[in-house]
Formats: C-alpha cells, sequence, structure tokens
C-alpha cells in the first residue's frame, strides 16, 4: 500500500459495507495526501460509489473507520462533514431547479460552511465573496443569474462543482463528473478539476472516461468486487494483466497505454 508520511488529509482503514449478504466495499484501506489527486475506476458495481457513500457519510460504514486530517469522523454526519472541508459532486443532478445559478452556489456556500440557522438568512459578504469566486472558478459567471433548470448538462455539473467549491472544502469528492459530455466538455471539466488542484485542493475522482482519469490523477485506485484490484500510477494500469481483464480490455489497455504516455510528455515539456 502507498504510505503517506504526514498525517493523511483522508485515512480509510478496512472500510466495509455490506447489504445483506454482499459486500460492496470489502476491507478496504487506503490514505491520501493533501494535494493529490486519487483517480478510481472499475467495472460497473465494483463499489466505487459505495466508497464515496461512506466517505461523505450518506451511508454508515459496515466495519472500519474513517479519518479526515487524522480526525476519526466515522459516525459524524454529513452536514457534520461538510463542515470538517468535505465536499462531494453527484453523478446525477443534485442542483435546485427551480433557484438560479448564483442561489444555488449561495445555497451550499451559506448552509457548507459552518452550522447556520434558517431564520438568520443573512449573507454575510464573505460568502457572497466565495459565491462569486466559484462562479469563475467553473465559468458560469455570465449565467449566474439562469434558472439552473435552463441550463445545459455540461452547464449543470459545473454548477454542481461551484457549489462544492463554495463550501472551500480541503477535500473534493467527484463522482463521473464527465459522464455523458462530449469530448470538448470534457475537456472543459478538466481544465477545472485540474485548476483546482493546483490551488491545493486534494481530489478524489470516480471516472470511467479514461482520457479524463488519467489526464488528472496522481495516484489511480481500481476496484473490483470491492476490493483493491490496483493502486499505483496511470501508466501501470495498462500493464497489470488483471485490470486489463476485468476492466479494461485489450484496446482500451492500449489507448490508456498512450494517454498516460502523452501525459508524461506533457508534463516533461511544461
Ligand atoms: N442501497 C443498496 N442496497 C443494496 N445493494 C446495493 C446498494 N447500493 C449498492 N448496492 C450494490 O453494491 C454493489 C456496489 O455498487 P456501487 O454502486 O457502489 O458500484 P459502482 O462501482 O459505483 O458501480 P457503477 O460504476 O455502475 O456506478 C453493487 O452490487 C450494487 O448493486
Amino acid at each position: 500500500m502507498f504510505q503517506v508520511r504526514e498525517t493523511p488529509l483522508l485515512s480509510c482503514r478496512n472500510v466495509t459495507k455490506k447489504f445483506g449478504s454482499l459486500a460492496a466495499v470489502s476491507e478496504l484501506s487506503f490514505d491520501l495526501a493533501a494535494g493529490e489527486v486519487l483517480g478510481i475506476g472499475g467495472p460497473n458495481g465494483a463499489g466505487k460509489t459505495t466508497l464515496f457513500e461512506m466517505i461523505s457519510g450518506q451511508t454508515a460504514v459496515t466495519s472500519g473507520t474513517i479519518a479526515l486530517e487524522g480526525r476519526d469522523i466515522t459516525g459524524l454526519s454529513p452536514v457534520g462533514r461538510c463542515h470538517a472541508g468535505l465536499a462531494r459532486v453527484f453523478q446525477l443532478n443534485t442542483g435546485f431547479d427551480s433557484l438560479s445559478v448564483r442561489e444555488n452556489v449561495l445555497v451550499a456556500a451559506y448552509y457548507g460552511r459552518a452550522p447556520r440557522r434558517i431564520p438568520g438568512f443573512r449573507v454575510p459578504s464573505e460568502v457572497s465573496d466565495q459565491v462569486q469566486d466559484a462562479l469563475c472558478r467553473v465559468g458560469l459567471e455570465a449565467s449566474a443569474d439562469r434558472a439552473a433548470a435552463k441550463l445545459p448538462v455540461i452547464d449543470r455539473k459545473l454548477l454542481m462543482i461551484a457549489g462544492a467549491l463554495a463550501m472551500s472544502p480541503k477535500l473534493l469528492l467527484l463522482d463521473e463528473p464527465v459522464g455523458g459530455l462530449t469530448q470538448r466538455e470534457i475537456d472543459q471539466v478538466a481544465d477545472v478539476v485540474g485548476q483546482v488542484a493546483a490551488d491545493g485542493v486534494t481530489v478524489v475522482l470516480i471516472e470511467h472516461v479514461m482520457r479524463f482519469l488519467v489526464q488528472l490523477s496522481t495516484r489511480v485506485m481500481i476496484l473490483h468486487h470491492g476490493r483493491k484490484l490496483y493502486e499505483g500510477d496511470a501508466a501501470g494500469i495498462s500493464r497489470d494483466p488483471d485490470v486489463v481483464e476485468v476492466y479494461l480490455g485489450q484496446s482500451a489497455g492500449k489507448d490508456v497505454a498512450r494517454l498516460a504516455a502523452d501525459r508524461t510528455e506533457a508534463r516533461h515539456a511544461g
């Protein structure tokens, strides 16, 4: 297993989730250092989203522990985890359709950073600034007054990312952020996430789009049947016969090898 020397930003120890007799995630352990981008892949049903459910507190672990910056958060509510610095972007749209783009982000910025009482809904100026900053980071400032329901799919995805960023997270969980997007749109989201990571936010992303996963991840973990099948750099997944067999397939494995080589070349050139 990868060793993180200082107190890890996120630490999962023997995390297990059982649904009846099915172990969706089984005895999974990993550490994540601040500043990493961990890409998680694996076949349908591998346990990726269930892992996110446990990290973000939407579902309780059956056993195991989860710590954020050394603090055990295993029993904390989802909102408590938000206030501790953890933000999650869901796979499916979670925006409020009837609110504007700005209002959607405002709800996240207002409630996501500290405990608030509803009757006290006065927006402090630092929250407004946070909203504006989040909109600019994803490029939605020109759409701020549009109703969320009227947005194209790509902008809905960016809106969810803006909501998460408005909470000033230390750890950002992204569940299939580019599913269903065109190549150009995927590149657009990759630019946003790459900049978020460059700004110091630690990211864990689940993605089947290998181009996106390989481009952004500093480390990749492939799950299968709730267990770790592979953990290492992106280039290694195409050389791992088990990953190629159960997940990538031969031709996709070659594509991933090419993508990883392109990435290495681009980094050296940069
Ligand atoms: N609430 C639930 N009740 C029962 N079984 C569940 C529940 N949630 C997930 N599962 C099962 O747990 C296993 C892991 O599901 P999970 O959604 O975590 O996989 P995944 O890797 O995210 O898949 P995908 O790539 O299709 O999103 C699957 O067999 C799924 O059917």
